[in-house]
């Protein structure tokens, strides 16, 4: 946004104060185009100093290729896209911003003519009413000029704010409906400011190619044009310094942008660096680690530093040619075109009208190179949004799929074969079967890294198997053919460390379901034995989750169950929901879940799935079956005596916690 300010502060040149300093006499003619030139170019490299970095840096290479931008669109495909995102109103936008732009072009390469005309009617006295007249021309050109530039600018406005704010709603959709798999390679923070600064990014191209790029463009052409037709040879002689000014200064707007990503790259380095030391400073204090936070925060703050030092030198070479180039233009133009006055092949106030036209090409060449590499960058941040949105498009469509009217729970793992999409070569699950029955209680427990969890996402479809990497059943239906929606309704999940939204307790419990009413938040609340420790609160129900400190870990489990069981779930998926607590709050919680297996409303016993370490748990030791795993198979199955009496892997673990390994009393 900061790149709007300077930019539409500029005034169109024929209004522009500087143009008050031209004087009539020969020798000081070109003075007065270094000093409107200057302004202008200080404009312009404030402009691009502080543009919005776009995310396309290093690092975001990586995020196109991961945000499926492995297959490259071209440009053209980019701006279609963009463009596809209009409706409606938006056209009547973008046709009175091209008629505004237009006016406003053909207003400023009207405007030379008209000056000299102006000019050399006072300078050759060719009296008041012909002076009156053409000084008239020049200030409706001026008006319409004005007139036209607010026109496009407002309707530009108008159509990129609309844009912009659809985008960022649909790119927040976009990124809620990715696979899981998705942000297992990317990293969701990272993502989302890229992605912000991306939409930014876009905002910065549109205001860039509606508003500039495309002026700059058709006053240079038309600008060299009139230059060609009123001397070709000076012209052509000329037109080297102006391809290279044209260089120089899109050198300078790719150095500035890339500068620009680094020290972004680098100040969002930093400020992790000074988090994670600032969050954890009682660890580093107790490991006395402040020296080597120290070392990581200096060694991230010289690479700004050196990114700062970069910029400032080619700030320094472009603001020599940015300066030095125009004036040496005039300088040249004035040798061949004065030398042509004198021999009469041209004219005074040709002259004069051909300096204003060098000016003005000299200012859109400088203007062209510095706005075509932050098109070119924000292209490449708007690639990144499309691809998004277009990845999502993906996403949706598999998610698509059948409802069943009742459901009993019932879980078949055939054969499952599975690795995570960010580790293809690490198989989690290997050939494993196992049959849940509906409403009995199976506990997955075994080594860390076994894969008990990665069953459960399986389960909850946050990942889908490959072809012939088995299959999962629900009511001996495949779950890739149900909707996933549909599916999720029926699994209630109850992980390690629930974590609430900011709302109230209430609004916890009844998160993600409309119609709820307070009764069954109540109901919830009670069947999770929360109802006691929620009423006891100042506020009750009401009470705000804001602060983690506020609940126990115990009571925001207790929560988490109730949100669990507001849905009155079938079946119902534990994971290891007491590992994170103390043993007075892993008494109450356990307490919850053996109420919570059982359903009021249908009457029947939930199928629970419960995965744990802790194999105290009387939940764990009554269940119907026990799955004992190891290195993604299953080693051990059984009831708690049965596999005490096999005396193999699951005694092993029983030992390992110290337990007794005949009646264990339960918790
Ligand atoms: N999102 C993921 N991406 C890649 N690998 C993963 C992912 N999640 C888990 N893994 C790997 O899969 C393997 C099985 O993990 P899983 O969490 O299923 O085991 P677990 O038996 O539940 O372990 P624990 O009891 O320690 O929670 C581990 O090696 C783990 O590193």
């Amino acid at each position: 946004m900061e790149s709007i300010t300077p930019r539409a502060a500029r005034a169109p040149r024929w209004v522009r104060p500087s143009l008050g300093v031209f004087r009539p006499t020969g020798p000081s003619l070109p003075n007065a185009f270094p000093e409107r030139s200057r302004q202008r170019r200080l404009l312009l490299m404030g402009a691009v100093a502080t543009l919005p970095v776009a995310g396309a840096g290093a690092n975001s290479k990586t995020l196109a290729q991961e945000l499926g931008g492995r297959s490259q669109r071209s440009r053209t495909e980019v701006a279609l896209a963009m463009l596809r995102l209009l409706r409606g109103i938006d056209y009547l936008w973008l046709s009175l911003g091209i008629l505004g732009l237009l006016f406003t072009s053909l207003a400023e390469v009207a405007s030379p003519p008209l000056v000299s005309a102006a000019l050399f009617a006072a300078v050759q006295g060719l009296g008041r009413a012909l002076l009156c007249q053409r000084a008239t021309a020049v200030a409706a050109a001026a008006l319409v000029g004005g007139c036209a530039e607010c026109l496009k600018n407002f309707a530009f406005n108008m159509l990129r704010s609309r844009l912009v704010a659809r985008l960022r709603a649909d790119t927040f959709d976009a990124l809620l409906g990715q696979e899981l798999s998705f942000y297992d390679e990317v990293d969701a923070g990272e993502l989302t400011s890229r992605l912000s600064s991306d939409c930014m990014s876009v905002y910065s191209y549109l205001s860039d190619v509606l508003s500039f790029f495309l002026r700059s463009g058709a006053v240079t052409i038309a600008s060299l044009l009139a230059l060609l037709r009123l001397d070709l040879a000076t012209t052509a002689r000329l037109a080297a310094l102006l391809v290279l000014l044209w260089v120089c200064s899109e050198w300078y707007g790719r150095v500035t942008r890339s500068t620009g990503r680094k020290t972004q790259d680098g100040l969002a380095e930093l400020g992790r660096v000074a988090n994670e030391a600032l969050s954890l400073l009682r660890t580093v204090r107790a490991l006395g680690a402040e020296a080597l936070h120290c070392r990581l925060f200096r060694k991230r703050n010289a690479v700004i530093d050196a990114a700062q030092r970069e910029r400032g030198l080619a700030l320094g070479l472009f603001s020599a040619a940015a300066n030095g180039t125009p004036p040496l233009l005039s300088a040249l133009a004035l040798f061949f075109g004065g030398h042509m006055v004198l021999t009469g092949q041209m004219t005074g106030e040709a002259l004069a009208t051909y300096l204003l036209y060098l000016d003005t090409a000299a200012d859109g060449a400088l203007e062209l190179g510095v706005e075509w590499s932050s098109c070119n960058d924000a292209l490449g941040s708007a690639e990144r949004v499309v691809a998004l949105l277009a990845s999502a498009k993906g996403a949706a469509k598999n998610r698509a799929g059948s409802r069943s009217k009742g459901a009993r729970g019932d879980i078949c793992f055939r054969h499952v074969r599975f690795a995570y999409p960010s580790r293809p070569q690490r198989e989690v699950l290997t050939d494993l079967c196992l049959h849940c029955p509906a409403g009995k209680t199976t506990a997955l427990v075994g080594f860390s890294g076994s894969g008990k969890s990665s069953l459960l996402g399986l389960l909850l479809r946050f990942y889908d198997l490959e072809e012939g990497g088995g299959s999962v059943t629900f009511d001996d239906v495949n779950i890739s053919e149900y909707d996933p929606a549909w599916l999720r309704n029926h699994l209630g999940v109850v992980g390690q460390q629930p974590r609430l939204f900011r709302a109230s307790i209430k609004e916890n419990i009844a998160w993600g379901l409309r119609g709820v009413s307070e009764a069954m938040v109540k109901q919830a609340a009670e069947t999770a034995r929360a109802a006691e420790f929620i009423e006891s609160l100042p506020q009750g129900y009401d009470t705000i989750c804001a602060d983690d400190r506020l609940l126990s870990g115990g009571q925001r489990q207790r929560i988490a169950i109730a949100r669990a069981l507001i849905r009155d779930p079938t079946v119902l998926l534990l994971d290891e929901p007491t590992s994170a607590l103390d043993a007075t709050s892993s008494a109450e919680v356990s307490q919850a879940l053996e109420q919570a297996q059982w359903s009021e409303r249908r009457g029947v016993h939930r199928t629970v799935i419960i995965v744990a370490h802790d194999l105290r748990l009387s939940m764990v030791q009554h269940a119907d079956k026990i799955v004992v795993m190891d290195g993604g198979r299953i080693v051990e199955e059984g009831r708690h005596e049965e596999l005490l009496e096999l005396g193999g892997s699951y005694t092993r673990l029983v030992r390992d916690q110290r337990l007794p390994t005949e009646h264990t009393p339960h918790v």
